[in-house]
């Protein structure tokens, strides 16, 4: 019989993650013992502090990637869209699962949805994605920081007596929280984090057993999609503080791919689609196109605003 160790962080999303990816392994493979062990990350201890300010790729993963360097750990299931897309030395991306429902929802307090919210609602996040978008479609509202755990910032919409708050479906989801939704925004209002509802199960690439064993976690079209989205996230040198958003569909054997930049303020939004079948190609393109239309002076601007 053999044992492998998963390593997770202890927030209860992240926690719900990895036992519903240790179930299916334990599915596939008969006689398969996981131990899990449970990971204090920087971004954790942290949750306090603005997360943009912080700044720093991969807050969430380092001690992970670090455990698993000292074999304390065998793999680590991450949210993707937590991902830097640059992998270390030694590691990688043995499967990457198929994708929930990738859009972001609002909770609103009166159940109401995003456009019946009332002149100058008070909605809470803290991404600057979803608030260049959702101020560049609604300048009136006024966005709350919000942090923390899912469940935290559920809280937060009563304890801050806001309007609405803005989440991932998948993450709701997952928890069976998915009742709370008031509405699922459209893509076309609202472009997703790059992987937002795919988990990344990763592990040594040294380990060929293990990496077999991880295999059937591997869902080729969300592979091909995400690849399209991280290329955009790689080019223009994004981590998941920015305003950078991509979404990759597909539609036959063709994939349609959608990047945004944005100003926090929502008054610039850069927005370019295109179509293809190399998800690296199309995702160069789309960054090139974004490039042309200016997104590197809205970024530049954006990382000095966000170092001071
Ligand atoms: N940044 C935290 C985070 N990382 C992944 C998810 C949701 C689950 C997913 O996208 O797979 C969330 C919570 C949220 O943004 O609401």
């Amino acid at each position: 019989m053999k044992r492998i160790v998963v390593g997770t962080r202890k927030s209860p999303l992240a926690l719900t993650q990895t036992e519903m990816v240790m179930a299916k392994l334990q599915e596939h493979h008969t006689g398969l013992e996981i131990g899990m062990e449970k990971i204090v990350t920087k971004g954790d201890r942290i949750l306090d502090v603005t997360l943009s300010k912080v700044g720093g790729k991969g807050l969430f993963i380092k001690e992970i990637e670090q455990a698993m360097y000292e074999k304390k750990i065998d793999f680590a299931v991450h949210s993707l869209k937590d991902m830097p897309t640059e992998m270390p030395e030694g590691l990688m991306l043995a499967a990457i699962t198929e994708r929930e429902d990738p859009r972001d929802v609002v909770i609103t307090r009166n159940g109401s949805t995003f456009a019946d919210l009332p002149i100058g609602a008070r909605v809470g996040t803290s991404s600057l994605r979803r608030a260049a978008q959702l101020l560049n479609a609604r300048p009136d509202i006024e966005i709350v920081s919000v942090r923390g755990n899912i469940n935290t910032r559920i809280a937060k919409l009563e304890e801050l007596q806001l309007d609405a708050i803005v989440l991932a479906a998948a993450g709701l989801e997952r928890m069976g929280w998915a009742e709370k939704i008031s509405e699922r925004l459209s893509t076309e209002l609202c472009i997703p984090a790059v992987g937002q509802g795919a988990l990344a199960i990763q592990c040594r690439s040294e380990d060929e057993e293990i990496r077999e064993i991880l295999s059937v976690l591997d869902d080729v079209n969300t592979r091909r999609t995400v690849t399209a989205e991280r290329t955009v996230l790689g080019r223009l040198n994004g981590g998941c503080q920015i305003p950078i958003g991509a979404f990759a569909e597909l539609e036959g054997g063709e994939l349609k791919l959608t990047g945004i930049v944005g100003s926090a303020d929502g008054l610039t939004l850069l927005k370019e689609t295109a179509t293809g079948t190399d998800p690296m190609a199309l995702g160069h393109a789309v960054a090139e196109r974004l490039i042309e239309k200016g997104a590197g002076e809205i970024l530049a601007k954006v990382r000095e605003e966000i170092s001071q």
